[in-house]
């Protein structure tokens, strides 16, 4: 039988409300012990053991969680005794934990997330049936080597793809550029494709002697932006800045200036897009050669600033910079 360990984070999976029938809740109620006893059929798929790392909505998530979570998932997958691993996470920034998890994990043994968007007293809670699945998933050797998985509602998204699209519906998840990884129906996975990005095994970064993240601030842009943000940002010690730029990437002029300033005092400036799929493309109508920003590719504005913050810990040449957000 295979040792699954099971690491708890919070989120809707673990909210709770007064009633059944309300849309009101509360995130990072409920304990893991509960969560679990909610799942007697997991005894059917896996030897499970439940941690509490945290218990926060993920709109709390942080740095110094990110360290100690990831610190904990690769001690426990370099362990003989564990099999796989899965993560219980609010949806809010679930695609930017699994994302720093794929690119920060050493090992190729599954790490699964998974998260619920009705909270655990809801009528039809979906919590539940996601940690059945994600438990199914992370016992299964056919998901070893394919990086970080999150399973929601009965699909299998990559860290790097997956996108929350609906703040309510529980199908939010999406994986617009290339689609699921597979999907676990009560159980029964079915696998289509690998990640083609390096991740986990392959990755070059590590949080060994790391203490703590560089800052790393996310600029959402729009018609009469304020420069001034930027300037702000980087007297407050950003040490890196992402533009949520509209359509590929692009920014106003002044905001263009104040990027100008930024790079030129250190800070390695990334322009992703705020628009939700396709690629902000390097030199297409801003010019990055010129301006010595780097473009984020498919990654979006939370992501890129998940790269960003890890490509940091190594280098701030612009350049490098590029060739890291081709590779992951
Ligand atoms: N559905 C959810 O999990 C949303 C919640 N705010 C969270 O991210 O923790």
């Amino acid at each position: 039988e295979q040792n699954i360990s099971i690491l708890a984070t919070g989120g809707t999976i673990a909210g709770s409300a007064e009633t059944q029938t309300q849309a009101g809740y509360t995130s990072g109620q409920v304990g893991v012990e509960t969560l679990l006893a909610a799942v007697p059929q997991l005894k059917d798929l896996a030897n499970v053991s439940g941690e509490q790392v945290a218990n926060v909505g993920s709109q709390d998530m942080s740095d110094e969680i990110w360290l100690q979570l990831a610190a904990r998932v690769n001690e426990l997958a370099a362990s003989r005794k564990v099999d796989g691993i899965v993560i219980t996470h609010g949806t809010d920034t679930i695609e930017e934990t699994a994302y720093f998890l794929h690119l920060v994990v050493d090992s190729d043994k599954p790490v699964v997330l998974t998260a619920a968007m009705r909270p655990s007293t809801a009528l039809s809670a979906d919590g539940p049936l996601n940690i059945y699945n994600a438990v199914a998933v992370a016992a299964d050797e056919d998901a070893s080597g394919r990086g970080v998985l999150v399973v929601v509602n009965d699909d299998i998204h990559g860290a790097r793809a997956l996108t929350k699209t609906n703040p309510t519906d529980v199908q939010t998840f999406q994986s617009p550029e290339h689609g699921l990884i597979g999907t676990s129906l009560y159980g029964v996975n079915t696998f289509f494709r690998t990640p083609y990005r390096a991740h986990t095994e392959d990755s070059e970064f590590s949080l060994k002697g790391v203490k703590a993240l560089p800052r790393v601030d996310v600029m959402y842009m729009h018609a009469s932006f304020s420069p001034d943000l930027i300037d702000s940002a980087v007297a407050n010690g950003a040490r890196g800045l992402v533009i949520a730029g509209v359509g590929n990437g692009n920014m106003t002029a002044a905001a263009q200036e104040a990027v100008r300033r930024a790079v030129k005092s250190g800070v390695v400036v990334v322009r992703s897009s705020r628009v939700y799929s396709g690629s902000t493309g390097r030199n297409v109508e801003a010019n990055d050669d010129e301006l010595g920003t780097v473009a984020s590719g498919e990654l979006n504005p939370a992501k890129a600033r998940v790269l960003l913050k890890l490509a940091l810990l190594k280098t701030s040449d612009a350049g490098e910079i590029q060739e890291l957000f081709y590779q992951y």
